[in-house]
């Protein structure tokens, strides 16, 4: 066995902490042993409580009660807080040496992509020896708009470029969208950049029209900007998810071979 994470990312409200019940309620049911770790030091409630919890350490209400810090100063504190009290950290995941562990994190993107903070936690995580996959969470509601669409895309798209840890990108959400709409959402999964250019240049003026086409391109460049669709009513999905999360870190190839059954005779199965 070794070491497994996911480390659960995405803007406010992208349904990662719902990702994060999904999964484990998934994983509890095939009887696979996964622990949540909570590092929204904002979280308000859990249906399956974490096993390791920033609240534990900080919370950003004590910050803005105590230090008079606003809700985004306040979140960067209980990180440099949390970088400052490694020890603690290493120690409460110590615990789950042989486990998969699912890491939700806060909403605000500029810990992805402005400043360092889960860069510095992907690499400690590396350095504990984890194998860590990214996911990437986008509400389906994003497909509505394709100036929104691109803002999410190259929101992944950086969080993917300033992390370099293995990554997948989850439309989450996918229950919401009605089936009229699904059939016309393949091309954001994949997307194809002549199409998107196309789409952008109906709800924007003639002069945003080059860069549409070079955003589109870009997109079609980053080939990994794909999504993987995850409509959490259906079970099917989920396992669908999951499959590629585990495949990026290799999770289930090197378990152990299942001992049969002790009440079954040696040699009955090999005849
Ligand atoms: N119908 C539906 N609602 C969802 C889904 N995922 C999340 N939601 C709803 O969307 C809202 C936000 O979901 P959360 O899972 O808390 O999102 P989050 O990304 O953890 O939010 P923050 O931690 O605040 O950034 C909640 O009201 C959820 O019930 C989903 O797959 N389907
Ligand atoms: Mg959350």
């Amino acid at each position: 066995m070794g070491r497994y994470c996911q480390l659960v990312m995405g803007p406010a409200g992208s349904g990662k902490s719902t990702y994060c019940q999904t999964i484990m309620q998934h994983c509890e049911a095939a009887k696979r042993r996964v622990h949540l770790v909570n590092l929204d030091p904002a979280a308000e409630r859990f249906e399956y409580p974490p096993s390791v919890d920033i609240r534990e350490l900080i919370t950003l209400e004590d910050v803005m009660e105590e230090l008079g810090y606003g809700p985004n100063g306040g979140l960067i504190y209980c990180f440099e807080f949390l970088m400052d009290n490694l020890d603690w950290f290493e120690e409460q995941l110590g615990d789950y040496d042989d486990d998969y562990l699912i890491l939700d994190c806060p909403g605000q993107i500029e810990l992805y992509t402005h400043i360092p903070i889960m860069r510095q936690i992907a690499r400690l995580l590396q350095q504990w020896n984890f194998q860590v996959v990214g996911v990437y969470c986008l509400e389906s509601q994003f497909i509505e708009d394709t100036a929104k669409y691109f803002a999410g895309v190259m929101s992944a798209t950086s969080a993917m470029s300033m992390l370099e840890i293995p990554h997948i990108n989850v439309m989450t959400k996918m229950d919401l969208v009605s089936e009229d709409a699904k059939d016309n959402m393949g091309r954001y999964f994949d997307p194809d950049p002549l199409l998107l250019a196309d789409d952008a240049n109906r709800s924007t003026s003639e002069k945003f029209r080059e860069l549409n086409m070079a955003i589109a391109n870009l997109i079609d460049e980053f080939s990994m900007v794909s999504f993987l669709p995850l409509n959490i009513k259906d079970e099917d999905s989920v396992a669908y998810v999951l499959s590629h999360a585990d495949n990026a870190i290799q999770w289930g190839e090197d378990q152990e071979p299942k001992e049969p059954p002790p009440d079954q005779d040696e040699g009955d199965d090999y005849e």
